[in-house]
């Protein structure tokens, strides 16, 4: 039996009433385990149709499945490592897919490590617009970068700033945001019993207060006309509804929206937690995991209706001149390169996102795609590069099977031969047609370029 801090049984049951021993009696279900399928990449009938583990739909997200991960382990399939799918709790995939995107906003992810969220956002914005990952911890957003390169995801910006910071930087500037706040976490507590260890009464205050300071300075960076999702995984109403509901009487041009589609296992947030008895928010929804399969969260969507101002930041720009041996190898890429958006920094050359503003002073982990290195009379392609192609993006390419037993030798970062192959130079290794990286072709065996850092361990 499930032992949980008394004062948390005690708002659970104030909130759930009726409810909680249903509530409670969920704590002894099983794990859940889901998949979502990068559409970046690759569409999900294709994906169904390679997919070599059983799936089951998660009704309410048209891109997720469960599978059984006391029986199977994705994480270790070469396609996960060639970005086709993200591992994440079921719950947690709605905050993405209930913020709508359109080809060219400008989205920021501001609380977005270890990517759960961006990835899905920069895979709707399907290479267009301008991805901005923000996460104050910088250890996080090392992982984060790593999980945004695998999905292929090029133009973007990785950041880890304080979102204050972030104002002065991006002022109006965003179409869609993002705010998946720190919380204080009930939603995970069956999930993650140590959840329930790190929890005190006072962390719904405490986590209320930091959430307050975040969605203002979020606030500043919205357009008129833009979207904001607010979403935590916890269920205490000072972090949800009243929070958006101090938000609302603070701005009259908010408003809630509704969260589309609907899904039967939502429930509307709760007026009655309002100080007000708000009945806007309604809108809100509240995921609870004895009504459906996830574990709780609460989202809420806002739309800011503002008369339109000009746009007050200074977009950057960038020399696009290009060593002779990276702009050789950038023409053997099926992709035609806006020049002006070439920029080389050191050695490093970067495609930058469209509408770029002026980065001096932030701290970043990666502004735009990387392509490469210039080296002395070389240009050394990325591993970022190869996982943002498309097969055919690339003349060169050694395709490999799954079953090959070369694809996880390749992953664990050693040489392998590549009989089939003559043309001395750079190959992209793909599996079943979903790149994983680079290799250099000599006397018919591969030298391997694969990101040490990110090789599979023995
Ligand atoms: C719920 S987690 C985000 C999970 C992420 N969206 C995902 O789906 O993978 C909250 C994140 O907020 C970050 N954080 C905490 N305080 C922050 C702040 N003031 N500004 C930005 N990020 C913050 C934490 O480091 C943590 O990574």
């Amino acid at each position: 039996m499930i032992q949980l801090p008394a004062a948390f049984s005690a708002k659970m049951k104030r909130i759930l009433q009726g409810e909680y021993e249903d509530y409670l009696a969920c704590f002894d279900d099983e794990r859940l385990y889901g998949l979502r399928v990068n559409e970046g990449k690759i569409s999900v009938e294709e994906f169904l149709e390679i997919c070599p583990f059983e799936l089951r739909k998660i009704p309410w997200i048209h891109n997720g499945f469960f599978y059984d991960g006391e029986s199977v382990s994705p994480a270790k399939h070469p396609y996960y490592h060639a970005g086709l799918y993200y591992l994440q709790e079921p719950s947690a995939m709605t905050p993405a897919s209930r913020l709508p995107i359109e080809a060219g906003d400008k989205v920021l992810d501001l609380c977005a490590a270890p990517g759960g969220k961006a990835t899905e956002l920069g895979a709707k914005l399907k290479r267009t617009g301008m991805l901005v990952a923000n996460d104050i911890s910088n250890s996080r957003a090392k992982g984060l970068l790593k999980n945004i390169e695998v999905f292929g995801i090029g133009n973007v910006l990785v950041l880890s700033e304080e979102p204050g910071h972030l104002i002065e930087f991006f002022p109006h500037f965003f179409d869609k945001i993002l705010i998946d706040a720190p919380c204080s976490g009930e939603g995970m507590f069956r999930k993650d019993p140590k959840m329930i260890k790190a929890w005190s009464e006072e962390s719904p205050e405490f986590f209320a207060g930091l959430q307050r300071g975040i969605l203002a300075q979020a606030l500043a960076m919205l357009k008129p006309e833009g979207m904001l999702l607010y979403s935590t995984c916890t269920f205490d109403e000072r972090e949800n509804e009243q929070m958006i509901e101090e938000l609302l009487i603070a701005h009259p041009s908010l408003s809630l929206k509704n969260i589309t589609p609907n899904y039967e296992g939502f429930t509307n947030g709760f007026v009655t937690l309002t100080k007000t008895e708000m009945p806007e928010i309604a809108k809100s929804v509240r995921i609870f995991p004895h009504k459906m399969a996830g574990e709780g969260h609460f989202l809420a969507l806002l739309e800011k209706k503002e008369e339109s101002r000009p746009l007050s930041y200074e977009e950057a720009t960038y020399q696009g001149k290009l060593p002779v041996e990276a702009k050789e190898f950038l023409d053997l890429l099926g992709i035609s390169f806006d020049k002006s958006r070439l920029s080389l920094q050191k050695e490093r050359l970067f495609y930058m996102p469209e509408g770029v503003p002026r980065l001096k002073g932030l701290r970043f982990l990666r502004s735009g795609l990387l392509l490469g290195e210039c080296k002395k009379n070389r240009f050394e392609p990325s591993q970022a590069l190869a996982m943002y192609l498309k097969k055919e993006e690339y003349p060169f390419v050694l395709d490999l099977s799954a079953t090959d037993e070369r694809v996880l030798r390749y992953l664990k970062g050693e040489t392998i031969a590549a009989p089939e192959l003559s043309e001395k130079g750079y190959y992209l290794v793909c599996v079943d047609g979903y790149p994983l990286g680079w290799g250099k072709l000599v006397n018919r065996m591969l030298k391997n370029k694969y990101l040490p850092g990110w090789r599979m361990s023995c």
